[in-house]
């Protein structure tokens, strides 16, 4: 459920009209309903209650917009981080470093010493060969850093390629068959605190069986940790739940069912499970606010050219990804057509032969389920600004991130007085 719908002949976001924003702000735009997202975090934290003691640890990748992960804050979640940057974002906005996980591929050496003299809670470390680097750090700092194995479990998530992290052929995590050696090492190496296991194996999962798969191995492995004396406290089952994008297909898995099915398969561990959920807390907590610009004729169907573009929300042209496009004025009628944004590609296509309401230039439409992987995705292709953010809160709206700036973007103390002084 989410807080976008029709009164008064145009979509509000919660008591927001659509357009109010457009004509304040100017398009394209993301609008957040705060209301949403606390609502899917609740919804999480209950379904997941039946298994236990546990940790949400929001997927920040998913949106780390600083006015997002305050609201999330307040509702008692962590964060799952995967760079210094995400790290900084975090606690900057008011989540304490107790309860941020550093997950990520490629950790480096500083981000590591950062981290862990802010005391991180886990490091979800993904070889050997970063469990070595963590463990010189450590040494150094004089600090035990905890850490837990992200281990491959080599099962295919079902999921689109590119966001499937669980098969052996990834480059995510240790192979499940070398987890016990992984463990063993860790515990030589000094300034390391082995305490957990993590696992995740993708993103947008429509189907339970896989997550099931994977977390009855990890149960197995933790089993023969214990035989082998480690201390498992902690497992990271990381994200990867499904959200509804396209109404016409069965939408996925709810978290009552997921929550039951952790419940289930994870009894009799004895551990704190932590969850990094991202997609399912934000995404149909957004929409992409953009303006048709005029309708083109086409070979075929018509173009609907619109000012949001594949910088502004690159899902379409990256997977193929599916967004529902409605006007935010609904007029009579449909049409269908191609929704395309201004870029020079191709692949700045949003849908293909789509069936739509009736738009005409100058009218406002949305793409829904646009709170994930959205606005973090952006870039500034074709010398397009990044899009602005705003965050809704009942009939009270914000702007939660202005157009970046140089200093914003790479530091301040980081931007060179050559570059200053043009
Ligand atoms: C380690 C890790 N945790 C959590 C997530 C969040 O996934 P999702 O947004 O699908 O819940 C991801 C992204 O796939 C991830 O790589
Ligand atoms: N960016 C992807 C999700 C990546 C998940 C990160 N591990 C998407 O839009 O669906």
């Amino acid at each position: 459920m989410d807080h976008f719908t029709i009164r008064d002949g145009a979509l509000h976001c919660e008591d927001v009209p659509l357009p109010t924003i457009a004509e304040a702000v100017g398009t394209p735009v993301y609008v957040y309903s705060t209301a949403t997202m606390r609502r899917h975090a609740r919804v999480f934290q209950t379904a997941v209650a039946p298994a236990g003691d546990s940790l949400t640890a929001f997927a920040v990748k998913a949106n780390p917009n600083a006015a997002v992960l305050a609201t999330l804050a307040t509702e008692g979640l962590g964060a799952d981080i995967v760079s210094i940057g995400e790290y900084r974002r975090a606690v900057a906005a008011g989540i304490a470093p107790a309860k941020i996980v550093f997950s990520g591929v490629g950790k480096t050496e500083a981000e590591m010493e950062e981290a862990l003299a802010g005391g991180l809670s886990l490091f979800n470390l993904e070889s050997v060969e970063e469990a070595e680097m963590l463990s010189a750090v450590a040494v150094r700092l004089g600090r035990d850093a905890p850490v837990a194995f992200r281990v491959n479990p080599d099962v295919d998530a079902r999921s689109h390629a590119k966001i499937s992290t669980g098969a052996a052929h990834n480059k995510f995590g240790v192979p499940i068959d070398r987890a016990r050696a992984a463990y063993d090492r860790a515990r030589a190496l000094p300034g390391l605190a082995v305490t957990g296991v993590a696992v995740h194996i993708g993103s947008q999962l429509t189907d339970l069986a896989p997550l099931e798969a994977a977390f009855t191995r990890i149960g197995e492995l933790i089993r023969q940790l214990r035989e082998d004396g480690h201390h498992i406290r902690r497992a990271d089952l990381g994200g990867g739940l499904g959200v509804p994008y396209d109404p016409d297909r069965p939408p996925p898995p709810e978290p009552e069912a997921y929550g039951a099915m952790v419940a289930r398969v994870t009894r009799g561990w004895d551990v704190t499970l932590v969850f990094e959920p991202g997609r399912l807390i934000v995404a149909n907590a957004g929409v992409l606010l953009s303006r048709v610009i005029r309708v083109k004729p086409g070979a075929g169907t018509p173009f609907v050219i619109v000012d949001a573009a594949m910088n502004d929300l690159m899902r379409p042209a990256l997977y193929d990804a599916f967004h529902a496009i409605d006007p935010v004025i609904p007029r009579d009628g449909t049409m269908t057509a191609d929704i395309v944004g201004p870029v020079c590609e191709t692949g700045d296509t949003f849908a293909t032969g789509r069936t739509i309401g009736r738009v005409e230039a100058g009218d406002l439409v949305v793409f829904r389920t646009a709170g994930a992987y959205a606005a973090t995705m952006a870039s500034t292709y074709n010398s397009r600004p990044l899009t602005a953010e705003v965050i809704v809160n009942g009939s009270d709206w914000a702007i939660a991130r202005a157009r970046q700036t140089l200093d914003a973007l790479i530091g301040a103390d980081r931007v060179p007085a050559w570059l200053k002084d043009r």
